[in-house]
């Protein structure tokens, strides 16, 4: 361990003293062990010296305050005791450094999340800066976790109860403008005179807090313990709604607030502690923080080893589309690269242009954007609908229809129009890329970028290399992802790639299940109870029945039998249904639809269903899963995918697999290979081979080996 400190003390003549927080040989600042003992010697030190008027708490980085607790730390405890141990170590750090008698500043600049911004919350009064990086939050949730350090007791105390439980339940990042009106911070400033402004307030001596500014109707219910409960008792049942049940946390956050509000702090930190440590040790957590390490660990890989991305300074678009549409938008809006979208139709263009306003000007109406500025971004966009203005673009991205004769039409054109570096980057979700390359003289060049709808939400895209891409293409690619806010895997080329394969296979058992007569409501509803955010069904409206009846045949061909969809599509097309987009699916759409969604129940007979009993929710759920892991193992073991992280990644990111389940690796590691194994067995008795486990799993079975260490 390091012998340099964490923190530094300096004395002003003013009598004002600074104490920088500088965690060693780290970018960013968090609370590892060492911050307990050293906080404590530096304000025994401060109390004895009367010298010093007030305090100011600052970071030594250049642009971050703390991001929390050191996540490594906590997923190093052993036990629930370890656990409540570090959280009340903070909560007797916090309360001395609350209980000096001098004024106790924070001057915060950059991330100030989970334990950094409960450290603010124990100092007197908070200035931020102004930058765009500052952020304040209590992510806690996102992990699995609550904010153990007297978060749920200070929080609701300084913003009002309705504030604290939104910014705790949901986790979301606060911005200085919004934490200066809500009053989680008591001025905002330019970074250059940050720490000048927190001594000056540190000069002006304690000040009594300000009440809370709020609405009539939450300072009434937050009046009494009667009317508090009220509330409480109504967060639980969203809550319960929200997370089917399968997420520990949040239940827990609200009954620290509700306990630390009816019975006073002291009580309050004591649950706050017991709950912190007793969802340390949950295997939810666990799942969660796998998914943080696993994030941080991507954004720092170029997708091909040693290979140099190259700078991505212009880019075009093919296809106006929702995809097209969506694509130019993140890369005008989120990387801030200009994007020509070329379309054979000026309402493509028209359509393209209003799908990045709009998104735009919702920021604009919520207050996040000026009109100047999304006039800004708005000018980095532009259309044609000849080859022209495209000479110099770096990457063009397709997105026109899956038609494997229109793409190396496509190929053809920018080979000709645009230069020799010129990266081609399709959205197909479908086409093996190696197929569209076939037609290229620098397949070099040639690489698959499989977006997800709608493009600015989801988090997730596939980088397919195919046999002869270049690592300079595919390092440049991944590059270009991430700037659009994206988190990149790297796959290879296969019909279906890794996300559309493992989610065809979910699909038609489904569509099984439904043929057999399961009703489509108690279909969708066992799989949001199994944590998918949306049932399958209602996954199919939204997508386009036609989408689903394209890519169906295609899968089949190139992987084999199981793929095979059950006989549905061609009746469901034979009525005129695709779904949402023409307002004719499974469920009921249109001006006549009630806002609680409906099942169209005339779809049965279309499909000649005779409806029968529910089957258990959860046996519903797992012959759908299991399928979706079979196969997500089935492409690990065909190197579609080069790992099991990258394989929960995709689920998980791609299309929503329960995140605190850790992904399907992680989920086949806590169900155990054998008892999978069976479980297909069983299966493939009753109901035939597509249910046959893959060979890696049947080996895992005998061997007793898993996918990750721990
Ligand atoms: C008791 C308390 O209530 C419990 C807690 O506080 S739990 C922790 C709550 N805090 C969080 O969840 C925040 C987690 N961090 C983040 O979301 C992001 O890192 C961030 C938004 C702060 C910055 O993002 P970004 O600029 O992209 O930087 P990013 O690459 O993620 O992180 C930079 C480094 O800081 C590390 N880091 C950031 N926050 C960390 C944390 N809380 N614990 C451990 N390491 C952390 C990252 O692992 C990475 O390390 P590396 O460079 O050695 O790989």
């Amino acid at each position: 361990m390091s012998m340099e400190k964490t923190f530094k003390l300096t004395r002003r003549e003013d009598g004002i003293a600074i104490l920088t927080m500088d965690v060693p040989g780290e970018t960013m600042n968090t609370l590892k062990e060492q911050f307990g003992p050293e906080i404590t010697e530096i304000l025994a030190e401060i109390k004895a010296d009367s010298s010093i008027k007030g305090l100011v708490v600052t970071s030594g980085k250049a642009d971050s305050f703390v991001a929390g607790a050191d996540i490594t730390m906590l997923a190093a405890c052993k036990s629930e005791a370890d656990a409540k141990a570090l959280s009340q170590q903070g909560h007797v750090v916090f309360s001395k450094l609350e209980g000096l008698s001098i004024p106790v500043v924070a001057a915060i600049n950059g991330a100030c999340l989970g334990g950094g911004l409960e450290l603010a919350l124990a100092c007197h009064l908070r200035v931020c800066s102004d930058d765009k990086k500052t952020m304040l939050g209590v992510p806690e949730v996102q992990l699995g976790l609550l904010p153990g350090g007297g978060g749920t007791q200070r929080l609701p105390r300084l913003v009002g109860i309705a504030t604290a439980l939104d910014m705790m339940l949901t986790g979301k990042q606060i911005r200085p403008k919004q934490a200066l009106k809500m009053g989680l911070v008591n001025d905002v400033v330019p970074n250059s005179i940050l720490v000048e402004t927190a001594v000056e307030l540190a000069k002006k001596g304690k000040q009594a807090a300000k009440p809370v500014k709020q609405s009539k109707i939450n300072q009434f219910l937050e009046s009494s313990s009667f009317t508090r409960d009220i509330m409480f008792d109504q967060a639980r049942k969203q809550v319960m709604k929200k997370t089917q049940g399968n997420y520990p946390a949040p239940a827990k956050i609200i009954d620290c607030v509700r306990q630390g509000m009816n019975k006073g702090m002291v009580q309050g930190l004591e649950v706050e502690a017991t709950h912190f440590a007793n969802l340390v040790m949950s295997k939810e957590s666990a799942a969660l923080r796998s998914l943080f390490f696993a994030t941080t660990e991507m954004k720092k890989e170029t997708g091909a080893e040693g290979a140099v991305p190259r700078k991505v300074k212009k880019v075009m678009v093919l296809g106006g589309g929702l995809m097209g549409g969506g694509i130019a938008s993140v890369t005008t809006t989120k990387a801030k690269i200009p994007a020509r979208v070329k379309d054979i139709s000026e309402q493509g263009l028209s359509n393209a242009l209003s799908y990045a306003y709009k998104l735009l000007d919702k920021g604009v109406k919520r207050r996040h954007m000026t009109p100047i500025a999304r006039d800004n971004i708005m000018s980095l966009m532009t259309t044609t609908t000849e080859y022209t203005g495209i000479k110099d673009a770096d990457i063009v991205v397709e997105a026109v229809f899956e038609d494997l004769a229109l793409k190396h039409q496509m190929v053809k054109d920018v080979e000709r129009e645009c230069g020799e570096h010129t990266i081609f980057a399709s959205n197909t979700s479908s086409l093996p890329i190696g197929q569209i390359a076939a037609a290229a003289s620098r397949p070099e060049n040639v690489i698959g970028l499989h977006y997800f709808s709608p493009v600015e939400k989801m988090p997730l895209v596939e980088v397919i290399a195919h046999k002869t891409t270049s690592p300079e293409t595919i390092a440049t690619t991944v590059a270009f992802a991430r700037k659009q806010g994206k988190t990149p895997i790297v796959v290879q080329d296969g019909a279906g790639f890794y996300v559309n394969r493992i989610l065809a296979l979910y699909m038609n058992e489904a569509a099984q299940l439904l043929l057999e007569g399961q009703r489509i409501e108690h279909l969708d509803r066992a799989l949001v109870k199994f944590g998918f955010p949306v049932g399958p069904m209602t996954l199919l409206d939204e997508v386009g029945i036609d989408v689903g009846a394209k890519i169906s045949p295609i899968l089949e061909k190139e992987l084999g039998e199981r793929f095979k969809a059950p006989a549905a599509f061609d009746k469901l097309l034979g009525d005129d249904r695709k779904g949402r987009k023409n307002g004719k699916g499974f469920y009921q759409y249109g001006p006549k639809a009630k806002k609680a969604k409906l099942v169209d129940e005339s779809v049965y007979k279309v499909l000649d269903i005779l409806i029968a009993s529910d089957k258990e929710s959860k046996d519903v759920a797992e012959r759908c899963t299991i399928q979706m892991l079979n196969e997500a193992v089935r492409c690990l073991e065909e190197g579609i995918i080069a790992s099991a992280r990258d394989g929960d990644i995709g689920a998980i990111f791609g299309i929503g697999f329960p995140p605190f389940l850790g992904g399907p690796f992680r989920y086949i590691d806590t169900l155990g290979a054998k008892n999978l194994v069976d479980t297909l067995h069983g299966y493939q008795s009753l109901y035939g081979e597509r249910f046959a486990p893959c060979e890696t799993l049947v080996k895992m079975a005998s061997d007793g080996s898993q996918f990750y260490n721990s």
